[in-house]
């Protein structure tokens, strides 16, 4: 008997608890979904998670893990292979995009989607970065730091910059013992977009910058919770100090000119100071300042980061390896005598090593997703995505498509054997109006570290089992602890 009635209040129990699951859980449904009307009907599936932070969990849980991929696949396996998901992520509703076609289609159509980073992303970057300024200034100011930073001329003269930072950073290394490899790969290419920004080269005020950088990254896609303790906590002081530091950094530059005016301009920071609008207004100092935190945060995190891949997947395939060493030992075999160091024209017929390079982005997926805003209501493959709505195009469910890449998840620069991607398909560097303006700088950086770490360098990692981290980014846990030996004199 009493068996009998503990089993019924057991079943009312969890009964109890079913029904609160299912109405907790359609909360946002009923609350986003019901204000649009007949529009709901042509929403992509997908479930709007819970209250307040909808699926957020679930994708925390699993790019905590060593499984990123098990949040797409979970909406997958249980809606379908459509391509397109509603969510709610970030404090918005949402549609995530998985397929080429309509990630183009987002990214390229500008009169129907705008930025649509989170608020809180906006408060660490800044809103008046290019994430946060309107089309026009956008268009401008893009225009006037772009080509500084990515056109020929301006590689080529920093190349020679770039090769003897490389050079002596592997040099030192080789002499330190044990090391962070990414630590310190991230320091030597935020010492390249330093000296591009800001002719800046003092070691002491970089390594602290960068460190400042590093907190403010982690803040970027953890939940935005300001207490004590947390990310994004952490992220926001650090954006506080990097805006300080570059406040003094504009204070000295403006004094500098106002007391002589005929110094030559010579860096982005004179370019930014001087630019006009068609209007004659110059940038203020808050314009000026989240261009550089957002320029010197996106200009030297990711090259870090593709420079540490690229070099371990060559060591851990030994036949790639001594293929792209051979490459590069015949580019200095073919050289002139009078030649010194790398000439641009030879990193452009790196043909291998560029599809390793290539290779290495998609494999990596820096940028794994971008946000974007529908400006209106758009139809893409007969579904709706509501005006106001927020659009994640996730690049790395398509460059882990194995319909499009097959063996997705294997490092393997043949696959670029005559492979031109179809459009979509690609994207390390995003499309459209906003593509990487640094793309090309990127690639120059990767190229020449590995032309001189092939030819006279190994690496050897502390732990190479070391398990993954995917937040912020893709990264072995201990920063890829290990020795830089040299191996010859050449
Ligand atoms: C391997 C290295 C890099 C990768 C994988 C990468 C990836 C990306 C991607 C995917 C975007 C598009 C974001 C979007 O569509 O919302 C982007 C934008 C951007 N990147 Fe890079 N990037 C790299 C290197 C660089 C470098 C070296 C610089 C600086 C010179 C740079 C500066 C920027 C800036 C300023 C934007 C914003 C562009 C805009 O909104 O108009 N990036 N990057």
């Amino acid at each position: 008997m009493e068996l009998g009635l503990s089993w019924v209040v057991f079943v009312g129990i969890f009964g109890v608890f079913v029904a609160l699951k299912w109405m907790l859980c359609s909360v946002n449904q009923w609350f986003y979904e019901i204000k649009l009307g007949d529009k709901r009907l042509s929403l992509p599936p997908g479930d709007l998670g819970w209250p307040l932070i909808g699926n957020m969990w679930s994708f925390l849980r699993a790019f905590k893990s060593s499984n990123p991929d098990s949040f797409i696949s979970t909406f997958v396996t249980r809606f379908g292979h459509t391509g397109m998901y509603k969510t709610f992520m970030f404090g918005s509703p949402s549609i995530i995009i998985t397929v080429p076609e309509a990630c183009r289609r987002v990214l390229t159509d500008d009169e129907a989607f705008k930025p649509g980073w989170p608020t809180s992303t906006l408060k660490l970057i800044g809103r008046k970065s290019f994430i946060g300024i309107s089309y026009d200034e956008h268009k401008r100011l893009r225009r006037l730091t772009a080509a500084p930073v990515n056109g020929h001329e301006a590689l080529s003269m920093y190349l020679r910059y770039i090769e003897d930072n490389v050079v002596s950073a592997l040099d030192k290394w080789a002499g330190m013992g044990e090391i962070e490899f990414l630590t310190e790969l991230r320091k030597l290419t935020f010492r390249i977009i330093m000296y591009i920004f800001l002719s800046s080269e003092s070691e002491q005020a970089m390594e602290a910058l960068e460190r400042e950088y590093t907190a403010l990254n982690y803040g970027v896609r953890a939940m935005a919770i300001n207490i004590p303790g947390f990310a994004y906590h952490k992220a926001l002081k650090a954006r506080k100090k990097l805006v300080a530091t570059f406040q003094s950094i504009v204070d000295e530059r403006r004094e500098r000119r106002r007391k002589n005016p005929t110094t030559p301009k010579k860096d982005m920071m004179d370019a930014l100071l001087d630019v006009e609008d068609e209007n004659g207004r110059r940038l203020n100092d808050e314009e000026i300042i989240d261009v550089l935190v957002m320029y010197l945060n996106a200009g030297h995190e990711s090259s870090g980061h593709i420079t540490m891949w690229a070099t371990l997947f060559l060591e851990k395939h030994p036949e790639f390896f001594q293929r792209a060493k051979a490459e590069q030992e015949a580019i200095v075999k073919n050289r002139p005598p009078t030649q010194k160091g790398l000439a641009l024209k030879e990193v452009r017929d790196m043909e291998y090593l560029s599809k390793v390079i290539d290779e290495t982005l998609r494999l990596v997926t820096f940028s794994f997703v971008v946000f974007r805003e529908a400006k209106a209501d758009v139809n893409i493959s007969g579904y709706t995505i509501p005006k106001g709505w927020k659009v994640l195009v996730w690049f790395r469910s398509v460059h882990l498509d194995p319909e499009i890449y097959p063996e997705p998840k294997e490092f393997n620069p043949l696959r670029w054997d005559g492979l031109t991607p179809k459009a979509g398909t690609y994207l390390p560097f995003g499309a459209g109006s906003r593509t990487c303006p640094g793309n090309d700088l990127a690639k120059l950086e990767i190229a020449v570290f590995l032309h001189y770490f092939l030819l006279n360098y190994k690496l050897e990692r502390l732990n190479p089992a070391c398990p993954l981290m995917y937040l912020p980014h893709s990264r072995p846990k201990d920063n890829c602890l290990g020795r830089i030996r040299r191996v010859s004199s050449s």
